[in-house]
């Protein structure tokens, strides 16, 4: 196979390659890091921090399989699952209501398709245990624990993220202290990393350092969800949270631990690769 459609899309400019395989393996499983980072590449490919398959489930309505842009599969992708879904309803493959098989459970997503096009995706529990994130430490939370002069907060909202609070976040230069963070040898898996600052009694901004992209994006869906919980959990905020980044907003509400992610999805273009033009690394 020669050439290969894909859907170009993004949430709030975390962007994404789409390749719909729900009727069989296009990409075969040995070959999809490569594939990935050869389409996401941002010259020599499409350009994109993650690619996305739909593919059959057994489970649910559908299975949802992230990558980051180095080729890494990671268990979940909160902006990606929304542009999934966008591709779903536009492909009359979902209504309104919509269960997703991913590594991080089955996730149920409610489609409002007016003016603009809406998901609401319950991401499940955020879970604050240690084990869980993983952190390699005896406590049972890494809460509130210092990582040189940083005070981080380390939980699981699909993904690992550790989340930092501070008072400036527009001229800060995030890299540096995010990637201490995002190699550091207390997180075997690594961590997303994501810097706060509290805007208002409902809000937050932020700035997430994403794992697998090795780079900042413009959004991050399950940081926001991390960076929400770990806020509300410290009374800085009230529920619902609208998290703001680069890129867009977010919605984030809780019923207990469990989260609630509403946001756009937009699918710009659609496209043909042409394999043999690709470079594969
Ligand atoms: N951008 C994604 C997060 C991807 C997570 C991935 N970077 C990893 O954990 O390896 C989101 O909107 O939730």
């Amino acid at each position: 196979m020669s050439k290969i459609k894909f859907v170009k899309l993004h949430g709030n400019g975390n962007d994404f390659v789409l390749v719909d395989e729900f009727s069989g393996t296009i990409i075969p499983e040995d070959r999809k890091p490569e594939f990935v980072r050869a389409v996401c590449h941002r010259r020599f490919g499409v350009g994109a921090d993650g690619a996305l398959f739909v593919q059959r489930s057994e489970k649910a309505d559908v299975r949802f399989r992230y990558f980051n842009s180095d080729g890494s599969e990671a268990e979940m992708c909160g902006n990606g699952i929304r542009c999934f879904t966008r591709y779903l309803v536009d492909e009359g493959y979902a209504n309104d209501i919509v269960k997703v098989e991913t590594l991080a459970g089955v996730l149920e997503l409610e489609v409002s398709n007016g003016e603009k096009f809406l998901v609401k995706v319950n991401m499940g529990r955020v879970r604050k245990r240690a084990e869980d994130v993983p952190v390699n430490t005896e406590k049972e939370f890494f809460w509130g624990e210092r990582i040189g002069s940083m005070e981080v907060y380390a939980v699981n909202s699909g993904v690992p993220h550790a989340v930092i609070f501070v008072d400036e976040i527009d001229h800060m230069d995030i890299i540096p202290p995010a990637r201490k963070i995002r190699y550091h040898e207390l997180f075997p898996h690594g961590i997303n990393v994501n810097f706060v600052s509290v805007a208002g009694e409902n809000e937050l901004r932020i700035r997430t350092y994403e794992r697998g992209v090795e780079d900042e994006t413009l959004s991050c869906g399950t940081g926001s969800v991390a960076s929400a919980f770990v806020a509300k959990e410290l009374g800085y905020v009230s529920d619902p949270v609208r998290v703001i980044t680069k890129g867009g907003e977010l919605i984030i509400e809780f019923d207990g631990d469990i989260a609630y992610m509403s946001g756009s999805a937009n699918r710009v273009f659609d496209g043909e690769l042409n394999l043999k033009e690709l470079r594969f690394v």
